[in-house]
């Protein structure tokens, strides 16, 4: 089961938290296993940056202290998931909306763990619709924009992120050039960000299938 699988890798990815001081957290439901994972570990780091109001949440619960980005220096691990990954470790995330501040903390971490199920890896990466933040009154015009660009964009009615901005899903795209896309994308005014993690991509990818947990890295 799908479930099963996010649990190991979240499983594979807890011996990398040993002689860690601060943690960068992700967002999703393999990184909540991550987190329930964590609790008992507690006591052998000083906390966890967040990545998104629900993961807070969850560490809080569990008695994780949650720390602020601006008040520590780097990160010695970022532990998140993912919605596609390529054989580069390039990412599509976003699909909870978080990808921002996944982003933000991404940047900020010596080492980005992405964790996922087998059914992650993808051979191109766009099959998964790539989540845009957009400031609101930018929607329309940054639509206009990405159609004009050959990809579909569908506005997530009814979602507002943690940033308070709205997020399009853009279609079709058959994404030759993750790091070109990237920049474009982050070029058009409006955008806050895009769920193409190409620049900064993952460091290492555990993968977990039925045959056990692979460990992916460039
Ligand atoms: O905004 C959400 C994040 O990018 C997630 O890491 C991503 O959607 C994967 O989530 P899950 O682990 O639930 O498949």
């Amino acid at each position: 089961m799908q479930d099963d699988l996010k649990k190991l890798a979240a499983q594979a990815a807890i011996p990398y938290v040993k002689n860690c001081r601060i943690l960068g957290i992700g967002t999703g439901s393999t990184v909540n296993h991550f987190i329930d994972l964590l609790a008992p570990l507690k006591h052998q780091f000083e906390g966890a940056v967040s990545s998104s109001e629900a993961s807070t949440e969850r560490l809080l619960a569990l008695g994780i202290p949650v720390l602020d980005l601006n008040a520590v220096g780097t990160l010695d691990i970022y532990v998140d998931g993912a919605d596609e990954i390529n054989t580069n470790l390039e990412l599509i995330k976003g699909g909870g909306g978080a990808l921002t501040r996944e982003k933000i903390i991404a940047a900020a971490s010596k080492h980005f763990i992405c964790i996922a199920d087998h059914s992650k890896l993808v051979s191109r990466l766009g099959k998964f619709p790539l989540p845009v933040e957009v400031i609101p009154m930018a929607r329309s015009y940054v639509a206009r924009t990405i159609s004009a660009l050959g990809g579909q964009p569908v506005w997530r009615e009814n979602f507002i992120t943690d940033n308070g901005n709205v997020i399009l899903d853009i279609h079709r795209l058959d994404i030759l050039e993750p790091m070109k896309l990237e920049n474009t994308l982050n070029n058009i005014t409006g955008v806050v960000t895009t769920g193409l993690f190409a620049n900064r991509s993952a460091d290492t990818v555990l993968l977990a299938s039925e045959q056990g947990t692979q460990t992916l890295t460039l």
